[in-house]
């Protein structure tokens, strides 16, 4: 698919990525097709840590760019941008690493790509064709990180205070915040920004009907 154009979303963990993505595709879906769009997740490329004991798995850095497979999510985009279908890694929260299963996703004309580090890395900023990054504050990320850490990703308040003090904010400031020099965008307000998705829709549209 030569026509391909590629969407990132970066931001701090719980600055509102996945909604935004989120909601942009399900406010467009039934009027482009559920093949005109897809979103694709950086934390699906963390790296398998299946040879390591859970002990050892919860003590890895997860916010620094060397926890992520970035040459594999590479490949996989430009394998959609030639039209190919992708195998993509079900990545765990509570194992701390990936599951034996695969998420097939087709070649779309509007690919979505969010997480937080996406931007430190030169061969993945070929890929995209529009950068966004999302400039919530980060008392608020940090608020909205524990509910859905402790709802959602099976943690308990004392680890995810700890590890928000040892890597998840130093990291923010070490390779985050540094690569929002490389955004076309920068949107305030979160995920539920209402001209920030009325603007990115438009332009969403504008491509898919291309
Ligand atoms: N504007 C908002 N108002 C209220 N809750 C929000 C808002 N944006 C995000 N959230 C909630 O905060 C949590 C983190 O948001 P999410 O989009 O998953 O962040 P990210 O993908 O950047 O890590 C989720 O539970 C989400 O529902
Ligand atoms: N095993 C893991 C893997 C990742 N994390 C945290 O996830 C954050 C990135 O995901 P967001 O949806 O919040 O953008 C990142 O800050 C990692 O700390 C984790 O806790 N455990």
């Amino acid at each position: 698919m030569n026509n391909l154009t590629i969407i990132a979303v970066v931001g701090a963990s719980a600055s509102g990525k996945s909604l935004f993505a989120q909601t942009i595709y399900d406010e467009l879906v039934d009027e482009l097709g559920s093949d005109s769009m897809t979103i694709i997740k950086e934390d699906s490329y963390y790296r398998c840590q299946d040879h390591l004991p859970f002990e050892e798995r919860i003590k890895t850095n997860y916010d620094h760019p060397k926890a992520f497979e970035h040459e594999l999510l590479a490949q996989h985009l430009l394998e959609l941008s030639q039209g190919q279908p992708i195998n993509v890694p079900v990545y765990s929260y509570t194992e701390h690493t990936r599951s034996n299963e695969v998420e097939v996703i087709n070649p779309a004309k509007v690919v979505l790509v969010e997480g937080i580090l996406l931007l430190t890395d030169k061969a993945l900023r070929k890929r995209f064709d529009i950068n966004i990054f999302m400039d919530t504050p980060l008392d608020i990320c940090l608020i909205r990180r524990i509910k859905r850490d402790l709802e959602e990703r099976g943690r308990d308040l004392e680890s995810v205070t700890n590890q928000y003090q040892d890597t998840v904010r130093p990291m923010y400031y070490r390779y985050i915040e540094p690569s929002r020099e490389h955004a076309d965008i920068v949107i305030t307000k979160g995920g539920r920004n209402r001209m920030a998705l009325e603007l990115i829709k438009a332009k969403v549209r504008e491509l898919a009907n291309l």
